[in-house]
């Protein structure tokens, strides 16, 4: 089992002068996972920058243990490059080998879209080149907001199957999506449960 670990405690977000919510705790360890649900422009993405350290809370600590890999709506891949060059950029970064990189297209069938420039991705074929990014890559923490849109169900399908293994491997999941997401038993956090009172 990993150590990786993901502990917030009483974490509380502003964003443009307005409280979006506060109180929020969530401990996960090696195999834990976490969806983060509400409606837009509650601070799904917010809390997910916080989690990565990107964005510095009101008030709360948050202690990680791992590496983190972040896929948001940035998809951060060289667009004019094939996607697998484009991908190997990243690898490199990470000291990922060939080998892990061909697993993570595989996991996303994007094997067969390996030599096409980015920038020919469709919408759901973009976001399963992000989701590989972050398997490849080898971290154990994983940031994953709106991993589903613009997914199929097959795509949908490959989601699942890779978060499972993760979570098997030892792994952390944190999702955030207003739609539901083939996750098993996540720990629910109800964005909506911990808006602050003076920001209705
Ligand atoms: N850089 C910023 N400066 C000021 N306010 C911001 C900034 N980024 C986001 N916000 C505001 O913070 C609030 C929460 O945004 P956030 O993107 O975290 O919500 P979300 O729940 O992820 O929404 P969605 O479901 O639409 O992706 C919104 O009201 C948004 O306008």
């Amino acid at each position: 089992m990993s150590d990786a670990a993901l502990r917030l405690s009483g974490i509380a977000c502003a964003r443009g002068g307005r409280m979006l919510f506060r109180g929020v705790d969530l401990s996960l360890q090696a195999g834990g996972s976490a969806l983060l649900r509400g409606p837009n422009g509650i601070g799904k993405s917010s809390l997910m920058r916080i989690c990565a350290g990107l964005l510095r809370p009101m008030a709360g600590t948050i202690e990680r243990r791992g590496r983190i890999a972040l896929a948001d709506e940035r998809l951060a891949l060289e667009m004019e490059e094939p996607l697998r060059a484009a991908l190997g950029f990243w690898a490199r970064l990470d000291g990922v080998n060939a080998a892990a990189l061909d697993r993570a297209l595989d996991a996303m069938a994007l094997g067969p879209l390996a030599d096409i420039p980015v920038r020919m991705l469709s919408t759901g074929q973009r976001k399963r080149a992000s989701l590989a990014r972050v398997i490849a890559g080898g971290a154990p923490l994983w940031l994953l907001d709106e991993p589903g849109n613009g997914l199929d169900d097959a795509s949908l399908a490959l989601l699942g199957t890779a978060v499972a293994a993760h979570l098997a491997g030892g792994g952390i999941v944190v999702a955030a999506s207003h739609q539901p997401l083939p996750m098993t038993a996540p720990a629910i956090v109800e964005l909506a449960d911990y808006v602050a009172e003076d920001a209705a």
